[in-house]
């Protein structure tokens, strides 16, 4: 009797073998599409890679606290605090990987996760209107910009958020009023957007940013955009016990706006003339990648704030709160074009990565916008500038936050973020 099998022949073989290969390469793409190129992945990989980094530096130094110590210049560790540390990475470890449950991933189009549908609470964004009285002009490097229309394009980020009735606070990221505005009518510019800001019904926290200094010196600007510290620009504060904001002055060693003889000008001057050649302190000609940042227009955090920066962190780790860090001037490099990054952005995240409880950080500045993941896991967004939205567009939004996430709901310009984060 004939086999079933007897007409089953070596090219059949090649067929199935071939069918299989296609599928599983069908797969590995589909894989790639929903899992592996998404930010929520990216973000859980490098939270995996860096608690499992620690792990193994734990184990390596308790072998060492083991080991009869030899020298006093040895760290002293108590070797059942180190058990309990390890346990708590370990199981840090296996929750993050839990997190990465198919039927919960696959609840999101965009592969994200969800937990729980309601916020906590949502606040309104918007950056760069630079408004002036003036007619449309271009960037130095040719973009266009719509002085008139940008104050438009706030007035109706306000009434968005009014209307949203869940919005708590409203973020401004910086320059409100641009360069070019005439300069005897800087007051009265400044004056016209704070009011517009004043129409939400709610408390807006602002940031100052280059073209605010071109237009008014710190003294007479802080005044007129309400700091909750009338004397500085960087400040804290929690909507709700679980979260807090702090929110950087990127212009802290500045050339701009300080008096010209107050250190923090000094500083600057001399810094910026260290490290940028040109004659225009503004041109990055001849500086190489990262180094490209050393322009006059851009700033840096003093030490001063980088001690309260760093005592806030350890307040809110305390108290087991997650971080949003916000600050005009960007902080990472992935995210944004390297002539808009922060001085001494590698300071700062240098403070900011000895922490876990930041997650997310928000800038203006690099007008076209940039998202990016760190190498710690945290997320940067750089918003889309309202003053580049032609007439009838728009470039603002409001961010949900929720226990696992913020998500940024941006209009027109401004793109729409999901950024996931590790508990
Ligand atoms: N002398 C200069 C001045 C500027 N650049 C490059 O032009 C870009 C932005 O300059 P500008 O539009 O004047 O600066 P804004 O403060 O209005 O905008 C802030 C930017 O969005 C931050 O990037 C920048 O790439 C400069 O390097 C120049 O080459 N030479």
């Amino acid at each position: 009797m004939a086999s079933p099998f007897s007409s089953f022949t070596y090219s059949d073989g090649l067929t199935v073998v071939g069918i299989s290969i296609c599928i599983a390469v069908v797969c590995e793409a589909i894989s790639w599409l929903l899992i592996y190129r998404t930010t929520f992945y990216k973000s859980l990989k490098s939270s995996i890679d860096r608690a499992s980094k620690k792990l193994e530096t734990m184990k390596t130094d308790s072998t060492v606290t083991a080991a009869p110590q030899k020298s006093s210049s040895l760290r002293v560790s108590d070797p059942t605090n180190q058990r309990a540390e390890t346990t708590r990475f370990s199981k840090s470890i296996r929750e993050s990987l839990a997190q990465f449950d198919y039927k919960r991933t696959m609840g999101y189009p965009n592969g994200l996760v969800s937990q729980g549908n309601q916020p906590l609470f949502s606040f309104g964004v918007i950056t760069d209107v630079q408004y002036a009285d003036i007619p449309d002009g271009r960037s130095f490097l040719g973009v266009p910009r719509y002085y008139r229309n940008s104050i438009l394009v706030l007035q109706k980020a306000v009434q968005n958020w009014n209307n949203h009735q869940n919005i708590s606070f409203s973020l401004n990221l910086g320059d409100i009023v641009d360069g070019y505005c005439p300069k005897d009518q800087s007051l009265d510019a400044v004056k016209k957007v704070v009011k517009e800001f004043d129409k939400f019904n709610g408390r807006v926290y602002h940031m100052i940013g280059n073209h605010c200094l071109y237009n008014l010196p710190r003294s007479k600007l802080l005044p007129l955009m309400t700091f909750p510290n009338a004397d500085r620009a960087y400040f804290d504060f929690s909507p709700i016990p679980e979260y807090r904001f702090i929110v950087l002055d990127g212009y802290d060693i500045s050339a701009i706006g300080w008096p010209h003889d107050h250190p923090h000008t000094i500083e600057a001057l001399n810094f910026v003339n260290k490290k940028n050649p040109n004659l225009d302190k503004n041109s990055p000609d001849g500086l190489v990648d990262l180094e490209k940042r050393f322009l006059k227009f851009n700033g840096g955090v003093g030490k001063e704030q980088l001690n309260w920066l760093d005592k806030t962190l350890q307040d809110a780790t305390k108290s087991n709160q997650k971080v949003v860090v916000c600050c005009h001037i960007p902080l990472d490099p992935g995210a944004t074009s390297k002539q808009s990054l922060l001085w001494n952005y590698d300071e700062v995240m240098d403070v900011i990565h000895r922490y876990d409880c930041v997650k997310v950080c928000l800038g203006g500045h690099d007008h076209k916008g940039g998202q990016s993941v760190d190498s710690c896991g945290v997320h940067h967004r750089v918003l889309e500038a309202a003053l580049e939205c032609p007439p009838g567009t728009d470039a603002f939004g409001h961010i949900d936050v929720y226990e696992d996430r913020l998500s940024l709901i941006g209009t027109d310009r401004m793109a729409s973020t999901e950024m996931v984060f590790n508990l």
